[in-house]
């Protein structure tokens, strides 16, 4: 059993952060290993990993520590992840990508082309008794949906649980890419279908949680069998503090479903980290979609990079320590990843991953749950399977199980969001009473305060009301004499 390879890289310090705190740096290197990091308190803490990089590393240094190996193994079909982790600027889409994945210097080039270069030299090493193809599919979470970067109009994706394929994404686009060339220019496609959503949605990258997959099959020609090896790349998005932000609005919103998918994150390595030896502890995959997403990766069978990117500077130092912090807890991750090896047959058996969903199998696990709920719940859980979508092969009672798991885990999710929102409402609603009251006080006072004065004006009318009256007397007296003068004439 291994661990997870956990890195750490500092950036340069940026223009701005140089203008606040000249060249100071909150960290001092010891080795390759360790560095000492002092927080805003002047507090020292000292941090180890498997290797650090300075501001002064280059980006090809990255890539072999962290991703070669990783590499190596997906094209001999085992799982591999690897995650960037660090707060809004730290770093983590130029260590990804580079400044641009098509056009970019050599040395700047990131974690993404070089990973798509060596997929396939690897592959042309491999000589001619294995066949081999790469699959590729591009997607983002924003705001707890999934969405398809190379198809826009697939924009809720749902996750899906297979025994032998383990986790999928239901009906995601996947292109067949034959060389880096043709690789590196559908993921810049779906880099720019980020862009797009961008301007539509006002969202920025940063916003959303970007996510590659590799989908490496190799055929024996002996034996006709036939092995997959999936290699996920994560760009998370920017773990800051929302206070610190200031962000109002749906950038608040952004950034509270952005925390608490990382949240979900932080728990589920807590979870897989502090249970006890030989005792079934619950791990929250299901709490949000990255995790599920990541649950093969975190689970265990995959071998997994987590990549925490910082800033150097002082001004960031809080959130820095906690990205630190996050990557101390993730070490104790043990992994165990093991060959997938399917049959040829079998995994067309399974059916495509676009599959429809099947009315039967709803109704199976309808009836399974009639079991635990009274009808109305039965009902509202119906409805839950229409809006989401949810999917399943119901080929194993474990597999109706992990279903109903998700539909009740679901379940608690979105009561949890109603009563968070319902809460924000009472808030809102408390803050609308008090400035009522305000208002409903302070006209009392002025209406107290323009009685007097109403009443002084009321009575100077009354004053007046008989000279009105008798004008108006004498106005009627005179319009009946006209009238009566025109009969006369006629
Ligand atoms: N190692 C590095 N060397 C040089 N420049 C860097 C390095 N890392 C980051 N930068 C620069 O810092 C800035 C912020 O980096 P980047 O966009 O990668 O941050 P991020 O963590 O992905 O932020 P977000 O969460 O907002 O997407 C960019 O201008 C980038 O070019």
């Amino acid at each position: 059993m291994s661990s997870m390879t956990i890195c750490a890289r500092f950036r340069p310090l940026s223009s701005k952060e140089r203008r606040d705190h000249g060249d100071t740096v909150c960290i001092r290197c010891i080795d390759a290993e360790t560095f000492l990091f002092k927080d805003e308190k002047d507090e020292e803490f000292t941090f180890s990993f498997d290797k650090v990089f300075y501001e002064k590393s280059e980006q090809a240094q990255v890539y072999e520590f962290l991703a070669w190996p990783i590499v190596k193994d997906a094209v001999d079909a085992i799982n591999g992840t690897i995650i960037t982790y660090g707060q809004t600027g730290a770093g983590k889409t130029y260590s990804m990508e580079g400044p641009s994945i098509l056009v970019c210097d050599e040395q700047k080039r990131g974690l993404l082309p070089r990973i798509v270069e060596g997929l396939f030299d690897c592959i042309k090493s491999s000589g001619g008794t294995m066949k081999h193809s790469i699959k590729l599919s591009m997607v983002e979470i924003y705001m707890e949906k999934v969405r398809d970067l190379f198809d826009l109009s697939k924009d809720n994706i749902q996750i899906k649980e297979s025994k032998s394929q383990g986790i999928l994404l239901n009906g995601v686009t996947e292109i067949s890419v034959s060389d880096p060339a043709e690789a590196l220019q559908s993921l810049s496609s779906g880099i720019a279908n980020r862009a797009v959503g961008e301007t539509q949605m006002n969202m920025a990258s940063s916003r959303s949680h970007c996510i590659y997959i590799f989908t490496v099959h190799q055929e024996v020609k002996r034996d006709d069998r036939l092995k997959t090896g999936k290699l996920i790349l994560v760009d998370l998005a920017g773990s800051e503090k929302v206070e610190k932000t200031g962000a109002e609005g749906k950038v608040l919103e952004e950034a509270k479903t952005i925390n608490k998918s990382l949240s979900v994150l932080g728990n589920v390595i807590n979870a897989l980290t502090c249970g006890s030896p030989g005792k079934a502890n619950h791990i929250p995959f299901r709490d949000s979609k990255l995790t599920r997403i990541l649950q093969d990766s975190l689970g265990g069978n995959s071998r997994t990079a987590l990549l925490c990117c910082c800033s150097p500077s002082p001004s960031n130092a809080l959130e820095s320590l906690s990205t630190l912090r996050f990557g101390m807890r993730a070490k104790h991750i043990k992994m165990s990843p093991r060959v997938k090896c399917n049959e040829d047959k079998c995994a067309e058996k399974q059916g495509p991953a676009s599959s429809p969903i099947k009315h039967e199998s709803c109704e199976i696990i309808l009836d399974k749950l009639k079991e635990r709920f009274d009808a109305e719940d039965v009902k509202l859980l119906e409805e839950l399977f229409t809006l989401n979508g949810i999917l399943f092969d119901p080929c194993s009672s474990e597999e109706l199980d992990s279903a109903f798991e998700d539909v009740t885990s679901q379940t608690i999710v979105s009561l949890q969001q109603a009563v968070e929102e319902l809460a924000s409402t009472v808030d809102e609603l408390k803050r609308e009473n008090k400035g009522l009251k305000e208002r409903l006080a302070a006209d009392e006072r002025s209406h107290a305060a323009g009685k007097e004065a109403g009443d002084n004006n009321t009575s100077s009318l009354v004053h007046k009301l008989p000279g009105i009256l008798r004008s108006f007397v004498s106005w009627v007296r005179s319009l009946s004499s006209i009238k009566l003068l025109n009969c006369e004439v006629n």
